[in-house]
């Protein structure tokens, strides 16, 4: 069973009767200038009608790792429960606290795994408050009708910032330079010391933060190559090369940006730093998974990497705390804090107040759009649907959201169950095995409204239902 279903059919009357139908009822329900800050796909002149079939009051939010403050303020507008918590849980913890909630925020530690996800009785919806989705376990969240929503592109710019810094400083030491200084020791040398003008940049992985890098990094005189599994028109006049080793054997600085997959897990290792130049740099903003570190290590040990910057790794600390990146999180740690020339830095790549704010405001509009409406555009494990929102016009029309298994036959089910009342509208799409179906329908009395959920509650093919109205 989903969230809003029969057991908040109740709340679904109450709350019906409390709106009857009357846009004067508006005010007891979340704030028109919020409905107004959301990004509306389709305009209309007439006055949107709000749809939310639960008591606003009774829908709960889980935020952890630290979710920006923005996120909060919009949930709150909604009139949402919003429990807030600074780290992510360990399991068990998680477990307990997502069996009652409707929506979770999470970043980037946060394991949504199908174990975890079995016990979210409830669970609507799931924002990634970040690029990154590969700590939510995808596939078992469509299946259990559980769309999850990110921020694509928010970060970019701030990951590809720090990149910029991250080559500079390791041409000229600067990590070194600065600890020395700190303790004491004046160590002016220029020995392999460099600009980085005419230098190239090989880039791995050409999406939204390596072509942002490309364009910086060419202002900056460095030619710039790149390498992605696809064909992608280059920015500039950077130059996609064709293989991997192509791009090892001709750069001075290789960066990596592609996402955690199998694929990608362990993508350079021994084989690909020997590839690599002489004295060359390596930069991973990416996925703690892509890179071997103990490769990595034993390269630097020899001199044949001279520097690296890396922000993320196989395994990071839940929370901020002393002592928490050390051999028992990942056990070549003291050999790699050992070795000069590294910047090491705590998974801050898309930590700026501007990329965080934004994030904050796109997922928790994803979110509310999704729980309010039905709009699933955007989502990246389920079927994107979306109806234009309905007036105040529209009275006795119900929105019915049906999720469902991909099979034949579930769209004739349906329609037979509504079909004693006028279909205004319908959208329907699959993604894989899952499928989702959105009408409004008009003609609807209060008294019909039970006994539509009762029949497509019924039906085989069903993963979750909700109406909204
Ligand atoms: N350090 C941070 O704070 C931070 C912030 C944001 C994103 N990230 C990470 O950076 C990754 C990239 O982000 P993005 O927004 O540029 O993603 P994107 O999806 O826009 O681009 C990724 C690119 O990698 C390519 N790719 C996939 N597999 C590949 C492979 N095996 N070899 C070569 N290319 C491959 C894709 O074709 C795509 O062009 C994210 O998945 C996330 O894991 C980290
Ligand atoms: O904010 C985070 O925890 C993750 C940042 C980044 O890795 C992303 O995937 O956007």
């Amino acid at each position: 069973m989903s969230a809003l279903n029969i057991e908040n059919l109740q709340n679904t009357f109450q709350n019906a009767v409390n709106l009857g139908g009357s846009p004067g009822a508006v005010s007891t329900s979340p704030t028109q200038s919020f409905m107004n800050t959301l990004p509306r796909r389709l305009s209309t002149s007439k006055q949107q009608k709000i749809l939310k079939p639960f008591s606003t009051g009774d829908m709960k939010i889980l935020l952890l790792e630290n979710v920006n403050q923005t996120a909060i303020e919009i949930f709150n507008k909604q009139g949402y429960q919003v429990e807030f918590l600074k780290g992510s849980l360990p399991e068990e913890e998680l477990i307990e606290k997502i069996k009652d909630v409707h929506a979770i925020g999470i970043r980037s530690k946060t394991k949504l795994t199908a174990k975890v996800l079995e016990h979210a009785k409830n669970l609507v919806c799931i924002g990634c408050f970040c690029i990154g989705t590969n700590q939510v376990d995808l596939n078992f969240a469509a299946k259990k009708g559980i769309a999850v929503f990110n921020s694509p592109f928010s970060n970019s710019r701030s990951v590809a910032e720090l990149v910029i810094a991250e080559i500079i400083s390791l041409a000229r030491q600067l990590g070194d330079r600065s600890i020395e200084l700190h303790t004491g020791t004046w160590n002016k040398v220029s020995n392999k010391c460099w600009e980085v003008r005419g230098k190239t940049l090989g880039i791995i992985g050409y999406g939204h933060i390596g072509s942002q890098l490309s364009v910086l990094a060419e202002a900056m005189g460095l030619h710039v190559i790149y390498y992605d599994i696809v064909t992608i028109m280059a920015l500039g006049t950077a130059k996609q090369v064709s293989t991997l080793d192509e791009l090892l054997n001709n750069s001075d600085f290789v960066s990596l940006h592609v996402p955690e997959t199998p694929e990608t897990k362990n993508l350079l290792s021994a084989p690909q730093f020997a590839a690599m130049k002489d004295g060359a740099y390596m930069i991973n903003a990416s996925r703690g998974t892509v890179v071997d570190i103990p490769s990595l290590i034993a390269a630097m040990k020899a001199k044949k990497i001279a520097g690296a910057a890396i922000d993320v790794y196989p395994a990071e600390p839940r929370k901020n705390g002393v002592g928490a990146f050390a051999d028992d999180l990942n056990k070549w740690t003291s050999d790699l804090i050992s070795l000069p020339n590294l910047i090491l830095t705590p998974h801050i790549g898309g930590s700026t107040e501007e990329a965080q704010s934004a994030i904050g405001i796109e997922v928790s509009t994803a979110l509310s759009n999704y729980i309010n409406e039905g709009n699933s555009v955007g989502s990246v494990n389920f079927p994107e649907v979306s109806l234009k929102a309905l007036n105040y016009d529209q009275e006795n029309t119900v929105r019915v959201l049906y999720i469902h298994q991909n099979i034949p036959g579930v769209l004739r089910t349906v329609n037979n169950i509504l079909s004693n009342h006028n279909i205004d509208k319908q959208f329907s799409d699959s993604h894989g095995d899952v499928a989702y179906l959105m009408a409004d329908i008009s003609s609807v009395d209060q008294s019909d409204i039970k006994e539509i959920y009762e029949k497509l509650n019924q039906t085989d093919a069903k993963i979750s239902i909700r109406l909204l109205y």
